[in-house]
């Protein structure tokens, strides 16, 4: 167990990790699946949908409803597409086990079906991201989403998002210290990650991850990391695709979420400033060639 938070790093293990054997094929780099909202709303699954295949899952799917087919069609090239409509729809879909990474949130809504399409998701037991939609559609019932998680779910909610979901946890964090040791960022991620029985990254200019067990990384983009241009819309979209392509490519969901969140500060390193979110994935070639991936 590792009780102490590290400042993440690009080891040797993790840079391997990234790295494609010459003799598989793309079954064996995963399929990950990733839920798009209805017309108009389609913007963060395309996002999400093109980190998850530069980062390196071998397929890539865009579930999206049948009235935003040809939406999601007209702008996706590598990127598949298949209709699908409500939990049903979903249900039947997973039949397919080589759909090994599901992300559901970005640009989902917060209607009711949100919450069945994510109930259905999570009753398979894959490996699972929810974000942005999927996160604050429980905002009501918490009790109900942490039910049903498990132990290879990842959260990956913002300061506004962690607070809708962990609201006690979210006063303790930003009370007033009285009495040192202050209660940190690091505490209550690591609270949450406890409480919701399965990783929890927690975004920020530092960004911490933390395991139901107490482990621990943080993200810090600050100093000679900096990366403010991380500050515009869609960005998070594509860290929650980052890390469904890891969770596809067989990455546990502690070193999934690790890595996306630093190779989402190089890339934004590598990009500078003007960065928009589409720029991130585009970016993770360089980003690669230079660790030598
Ligand atoms: N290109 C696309 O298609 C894009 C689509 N997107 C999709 O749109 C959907 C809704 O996304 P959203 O941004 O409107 O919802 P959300 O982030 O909950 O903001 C609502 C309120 O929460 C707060 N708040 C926000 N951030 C905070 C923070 N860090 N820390 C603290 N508080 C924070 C803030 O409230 P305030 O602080 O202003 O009172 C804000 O007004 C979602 O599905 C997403 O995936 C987007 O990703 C953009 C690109
Ligand atoms: N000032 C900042 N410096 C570095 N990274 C940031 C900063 N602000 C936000 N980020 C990063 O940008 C991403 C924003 O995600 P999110 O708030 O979910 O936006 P969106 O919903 O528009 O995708 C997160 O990964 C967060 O860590």
């Amino acid at each position: 167990m590792f009780r102490d938070p590290m400042t993440l790093e690009m080891t040797a293990a993790r840079r391997d990790a990234l790295c494609k054997s010459p003799d598989v094929h793309k079954y064996d780099h995963g399929h990950a699946l990733i839920l798009s909202g209805g017309p108009g709303k389609t913007g963060a699954a395309r996002l999400a949908a093109r980190g998850a295949l530069r980062i390196g899952a071998g397929l890539v799917t865009i579930g999206c409803p049948h009235t935003a087919l040809a939406e999601v069609a007209g702008q996706v090239t590598a990127i598949m597409c298949r209709p699908l409509d409500g939990a049903p729809g979903l249900t039947e879909l997973l039949e397919d086990t080589r759909l090994n990474a599901l992300l559901l949130g970005p640009g989902l809504g917060l209607g009711q079906d949100t919450q069945a399409l994510v109930l259905s998701a999570l009753s398979g037991k894959r490996a699972t991201v929810l974000d942005a939609d999927a996160l604050s559609r429980f905002s009501r019932n918490p009790e109900t989403l942490f039910d049903a998680l498990h132990e290879t779910c990842i959260l990956t909610p913002h300061a506004g998002e962690f607070a809708r979901l962990f609201p006690d946890i979210a006063e303790k964090l930003h009370a007033p210290a009285t009495t040192g040791p202050a209660y940190s960022k690091i505490d209550a991620t690591r609270e949450a990650a406890a409480q919701a029985g399965c990783v929890v990254l927690l975004k920020g200019p530092d960004t911490v991850i933390a395991d139901p067990k107490g482990r621990c990384a943080i993200n810090a983009s600050v100093y000679d990391r900096a990366a403010p241009w991380l500050a515009t819309a869609g960005s998070g979209d594509v860290l929650a695709g980052f890390i469904a392509g890891l969770l596809a490519r067989g990455l546990t969901p502690f070193d999934a979420a690790a890595t996306a969140a630093w190779l989402h500060t190089e890339c934004a390193l590598s990009f500078g400033p003007g960065l928009i979110a589409e720029d991130l994935p585009e970016e993770l070639p360089s980003v690669f060639r230079a660790l030598g991936v």
